[in-house]
């Protein structure tokens, strides 16, 4: 077994940011802590740039700031508070879309955007890329090793016209499952499909051109014998999350999982309790780290993975 870790990389999640008063979530059963999320996005950055050997890179799993930035017209002062801290430090910075994103920009401003990492980090970027709109990339950050950044909302009523053909097919989508007037409200589950609260417009689905892309991508890693980490803002395992926080079409993301044997991880946000399932089947680990706004000042929510040959930790 090896010592040394080949490389490592930080995590964090859900920092959503705003220069608020602390308050709850919307089930009123746990405080946010708006202000002091920026402080525990430092600690991170100080964790990260103070160790011995520093992370290749950080994945930054989505929702940056919070929404309620866009009723104070803050969405701007809050993005550059966040990008500012990450800016101090040399780290190689992987922005995920959340929900949160598309509250405060629409798609086409997150598209030119310093959140569009693809068009920032050009160390070690893969082509091809998915056509249009879609912001999902690849990267390989050491031999043998392959990084896959996807969309979780490239199909969703978020950042979207509501006049836009692909705002039109989403509503129409959601609406077969979710009888609600309110599409944040999530549907009860029913006898044929226990995950029906996934349907609701806080989450969104992967396109076919998307799971196409992915397809072709972990056709050529298995070929290569590579090992793939995926990350995406919504889980897609039921049992590594709140399954109200799935991805509208998980299981379509899990069918590809289980045809491709070079991934071994996938990571995502959005469920602030975060969660953990070994998909014993697939053998892919499915981690939903645990949000930065619900974590108390006086504790941390970041991770540093290290990378080894034959595991990591
Ligand atoms: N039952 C609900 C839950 C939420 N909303 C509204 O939806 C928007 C997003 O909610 P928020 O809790 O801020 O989203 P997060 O991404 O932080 O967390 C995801 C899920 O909430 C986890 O369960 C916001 O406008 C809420 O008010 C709602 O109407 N009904």
């Amino acid at each position: 077994m090896s010592e040394e870790p080949l490389f490592t990389f930080g995590v964090i999640a859900d920092i959503q940011y705003a220069d608020l008063d602390d308050g709850m979530n919307f089930a009123r059963t746990r405080k946010r802590f708006y202000r002091n999320s920026l402080q525990l996005l430092r600690n991170a950055r100080e964790s990260w740039c103070g160790s011995a050997v520093q992370p290749e890179f950080v994945l930054q799993l989505g929702d940056v700031i919070d929404g309620f930035n866009s009723q104070h017209d803050a969405s701007r002062s809050a993005l550059d508070a966040v990008l500012s801290e990450f800016r101090s430090s040399s780290l190689e910075v992987h922005h995920v879309w959340g929900n949160h994103e598309f509250y405060n920009f629409s798609r086409q401003e997150l598209l030119s955007s310093e959140l569009n990492s693809s068009l920032h980090v050009h160390r070690r970027l893969r082509e091809p890329r998915p056509g249009g709109d879609v912001y999902a990339y690849s990267f390989s950050p050491y031999p043998g090793f392959c990084f896959v950044v996807l969309d979780a909302y490239d199909v969703s009523l978020l950042g979207l016209e509501r006049e836009s053909e692909q705002y039109q097919r989403a509503l129409s989508l959601i609406q077969k499952h979710n009888p609600h007037e309110d599409l944040n409200s999530p549907p009860c589950p029913t006898a044929s499909d226990r995950f029906v609260g996934r349907f609701t417009k806080f989450n969104g689905g992967f396109s076919q051109e998307q799971l196409d892309w992915l397809d072709a991508l972990l056709s050529c890693a298995d070929d290569k014998q590579e090992k793939v980490t995926i990350v995406s803002h919504l889980p897609v395992h039921p049992d590594s999350t709140d399954p109200v926080c799935l991805s509208w079409n998980y299981s379509a993301l899990l069918q590809l999982l289980h045809t491709h044997p070079s991934v071994v991880l996938f990571m995502a946000g959005h469920d602030h309790d975060g969660g953990y399932h070994w998909d014993r089947p697939s053998g892919v680990h499915h981690l939903t780290v645990e949000g930065v706004i619900e974590t108390p000042p006086d504790s941390d929510a970041f991770g540093t993975v290290c990378v080894y040959r034959d595991r990591w930790s």
